[in-house]
């Protein structure tokens, strides 16, 4: 190779020796020839310690193992690519970058570069290997990849679509948000111009808030409404966007994050909806009327428990008759559970709960400003229970107007909320019930006559407690069960005394009725025996204001008889007379003389 007149003053060795990169050379036996200033600065390892050594090694890693240098030197020390990452080789040439380990605990990444030195008749006689340190690079540049991959997860995971332009409106990041809401994969859209994806009628206004010249420093622009975009597909919908103008590497670009009103809307109504159905099943489970609790051992009762089974899996609206407590809600909630509605809700309204005014907006809702009050639009029952069943107490309080609605219901399952246009459909099984007689409301003209019959089709008449006897004990005996577990008391029957009482009252309030004056008795009587002391005697009429009423020693008398039958004429002891009354045995036995009463 020709050579420069001063570079023949110049030994190879003082090159290298002051080169400013760190260098070694090794021989043909891997001994360290040269191990210049930069390379002792580096590592920490003076060239004393390290001429004629085989230990380089040491400079770089902690273990053993063949250097750059070495493996050009002799290729069956170990194969490149397997030793070093990101190794290139050519024939006299090696390069790697890696994380070396140096003697005094750094710990840098290298770029490591070894090229073979020949002489004149090509034999190898050295080699030289070079270590730059890259570290401040290497981890910035994963610093930028982190934080690259941080955007994209969280571009990614937007729920909103993001969406940067170009100056010329070409767009040049569309997010997966943005895939799903243009329905356009993002390949696709990059590269397109932005105005691809807006409705043509609201470009004008689109393009008034893109002006690349503004300067930077320019706030973001909210656009709340009037603006509606175009998917793939070309179906158009509204838009809420914001425009951001910011600078990337001296290329201006435009971010527009926006969303579709409609998929707001449509949350808005389902959270909505939502919480309606949250607090209807709240109701259902603080409410007391669980099908499984039904119980019945009479024949009239099992013939309506059969017809139950047979209209509960038809759409067919059941109308509920009977007296108050007899178990209508509770045969509504058997219908609606053994149905294929049973996954959905039944919504249940009492319609002489409610002023007649409000009725019609708690069945069919209302819209924002329907009435004074409404200040916000609200739905209804009907639209609640879509999908379910709708129960509807005390039908026979319904307002003519609110029964004309419902007929149109029960024809089309069709309506509107007040105040509204909108016409909404629903799907909704129908059981209502009433005590009132329904026939005699529909001549007095309270009733409409079309809707008694359209509600007619499948009537049950629920029996009252008073002519289904068989059932009283069986009840008496349920609800001495419940309550007993409720209040933690122990009781081991009812007495007969008192089954007897149950037998001959009259029950005017039926099943409810029963259920009260059985959790009374549990809340009195000390047990084990369930005493009913407290019933009246057969009501079988309206007690006459003339009639006389007993005095109090009568009815202390008629007490004490009782709690003494109970007893089986047990005065003292916990099961007696005594401790029922919660009176002395002593003080029981005088009264017991002075109101003569005895076992004979
Ligand atoms: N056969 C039964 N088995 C167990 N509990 C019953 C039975 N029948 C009624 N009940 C209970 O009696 C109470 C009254 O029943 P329900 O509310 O169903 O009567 P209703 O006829 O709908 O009354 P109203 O006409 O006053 O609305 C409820 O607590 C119910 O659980």
């Amino acid at each position: 190779m020709p050579k420069h007149p001063i570079s023949e003053n110049l030994p190879a060795e003082l090159l290298l020796e002051h080169m400013p990169v760190s260098a070694f050379v090794l021989d043909a036996r891997h001994q360290v020839v040269i191990w210049n200033q930069a390379c002792a600065e580096l590592t920490g390892l003076t060239a004393e310690q390290m001429l004629g050594s085989t230990e380089h090694w040491r400079g770089f890693y902690t273990e053993r193992r063949p250097c750059l240098a070495d493996l050009l030197l002799d290729s069956s020390l170990g194969d490149l690519e397997s030793l070093y990452e990101q190794a290139s080789h050519s024939s006299a040439v090696s390069h790697t970058e890696n994380w070396c380990l140096l003697p005094d605990g750094r710990r840098l990444y290298l770029v490591i570069d070894a090229g073979l030195i020949c002489n004149a008749d090509g034999a190898v006689v050295a080699v030289v290997e070079t270590q730059r340190d890259r570290t401040e690079q290497r981890l910035m540049m994963q610093a930028l990849g982190e934080s690259e991959l941080r955007m994209s997860s969280i571009l990614a995971s937007a729920l909103d679509a993001i969406i940067t332009i170009d100056q010329q409106h070409h767009i040049t990041l569309f997010n997966d948000a943005a895939a799903r809401i243009f329905q356009c994969i993002s390949e696709f859209a990059i590269g397109q111009p932005i105005e691809r994806f807006i409705l043509p009628q609201c470009l004008n206004l689109f393009q008034r808030f893109i002006n690349f010249d503004q300067p930077l420093s320019s706030a973001q622009t909210w656009v709340p409404e009037g603006l509606s975009a175009r998917r793939a597909n070309g179906e158009s919908f509204p838009i809420e966007a914001t425009f951001s103008p910011l600078e990337v590497n001296e290329q201006k670009l435009y971010t527009i994050i926006l969303r579709d009103v409609n998929d707001r809307r449509i949350a808005a109504e389902k959270l909505d909806r939502l919480q309606l159905e949250k607090g209807y099943l709240q109701e259902i489970i603080n409410d007391e009327h669980n099908p499984q609790d039904f119980v019945s051992a009479s024949v009239l009762m099992r013939e309506v428990m059969a017809q139950v089974r047979m209209v509960a899996g038809t759409d067919t609206p059941v109308l509920l008759l009977g007296e108050t407590g007899t178990g209508k809600e509770l045969l509504a909630r058997a219908i609606h559970e053994y149905s294929p509605r049973s996954s959905a809700i039944m919504v249940k309204i009492n319609c002489a709960a409610l002023p007649a005014d409000l009725i019609e907006s708690e069945l069919f809702g209302h819209e924002k400003g329907a009435f004074t009050g409404a200040v916000q639009q609200r739905k209804g029952r009907f639209e609640l229970a879509d999908g379910g069943t709708l129960f509807m107490d005390e039908l026979g309080e319904l307002s003519l107007s609110a029964q004309a609605k419902l007929l149109r219901v029960l024809q089309e399952q069709e309506f509107e909320r007040l105040g509204g246009s909108e016409t909404l459909h629903v799907n909704v099984r129908l059981i209502a019930a009433t005590n009132r007689d329904l026939a005699t409301e529909v001549s007095a003209g309270r009733f409409r006559a079309d809707l008694f019959y359209r509600l007619n089709v499948f009537p049950l008449q629920i029996p009252a407690l008073r002519q289904r006897s068989a059932d009283i004990p069986l009840l008496a005996r349920f609800f001495l069960h419940k309550y007993a577990k409720k209040l933690a008391k122990r009781f081991t029957d009812i007495s007969p005394a008192s089954l007897e009482n149950l037998h001959n009252y009259a029950w005017p309030g039926n099943v409810r009725e029963l259920q009260n004056v059985i959790e009374r008795a549990v809340i009195l009587s000390p047990g084990p025996l369930l005493e009913i002391a407290l019933l009246n005697p057969v009501v079988t009429e309206p007690t006459a204001v003339t009639k006389a009423l007993p005095t109090l020693a009568e009815l202390e008398r008629e007490h004490i008889l009782r709690t003494l039958r109970a007893t089986h004429w047990q005065i003292s002891g916990p099961k007696g007379a005594a401790a029922i009354l919660d009176l002395n045995p002593n003080t029981l036995r005088s009264r017991m003389v002075k109101l003569g009463i005895s076992k004979t």
